[in-house]
């Protein structure tokens, strides 16, 4: 799955922005991730609940509200009332998490935990259970642009074995520094959806950017499932 970062996007044309992502065929988006940043948690301010929920309004593509905000407990089941698919919230800033995930179902949406790049995932795994997506921050939060660090992969693979062997259900996201030359190690390390903001609202034609990622991480994980086939004496 591949989830174009707004954060990108020309702010002044949001609308037709993600409409250039919401068309048929292998060009639209599986979801539309919308970077809410409150100027506490990380050092930059974006958008809030009043613009996520005139974007709610401008296609039927899924949005995943990715809350980089203080005080998640508080304000994130106010985007899962309001329509967003998925609402991710930090690790590192909820209060009560277990509470906030049940939270967020109750009003409607998925839940999703983030932990930035140097949160250990160890603490998190019983937490994950309640949980239906984990998004694995691959550059610092609180800015588009920044380098893939290629360590977070680590815990990319512990949760796909978690994921595999049953002890979680959730998906796997990662989000940061993701484009032609770095997707493919995330999609072998067992990445089931890719956030990507200047790779596909910096290419000249955001539809086909998104096509041509999906295809380029499906091949990889291709490569992988075969790669565990044989491993398991099926390949
Ligand atoms: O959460 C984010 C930053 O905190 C963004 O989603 C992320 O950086 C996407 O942008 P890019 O693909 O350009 O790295
Ligand atoms: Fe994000």
């Amino acid at each position: 799955m591949i989830a174009p970062s707004i954060l990108s996007a020309d702010f002044a044309r949001l609308g037709e922005e993600i409409t250039s992502v919401a068309g048929e065929g292998d060009n639209r988006a599986d979801w539309v991730h919308v970077d809410v940043m409150d100027g506490h948690f990380v050092p930059n301010l974006t958008i809030g609940l009043p613009v996520v929920r005139s974007l709610l309004t401008t296609s039927d593509v899924p949005l995943d509200c990715h809350l980089m905000i203080e005080d998640p407990d508080r304000w994130a089941p106010g985007y899962a009332e309001s329509g967003a698919y998925n609402v991710t919230v930090h690790a590192e800033a909820a209060r009560d998490p277990i509470m906030l995930a049940k939270n967020l179902r109750a009003a409607g949406s998925r839940a999703g935990l983030s932990v930035k790049p140097k949160t250990p995932l160890e603490d998190y795994v019983e937490i994950l259970k309640h949980y239906d997506t984990l998004l694995v921050m691959s550059v610092e939060p609180g800015f588009g642009g920044q380098s893939f660090i290629p360590e977070v992969l680590d815990k990319v693979r512990t949760a796909r074995r978690l994921v595999d062997t049953g002890h979680l259900r959730l998906l796997v996201e990662i989000d940061g520094g993701i484009n032609n030359d770095t997707i493919e190690q995330a999609a072998e390390a067992g990445v089931d959806c890719f956030v990507a903001g200047t790779a596909v609202y910096g290419a000249d034609d955001p539809g086909k950017a998104v096509a041509a990622l999906r295809e380029q991480a499906a091949s990889a994980a291709g490569c992988r499932h075969g790669a565990q086939g044989a491993q398991d004496g099926n390949g």
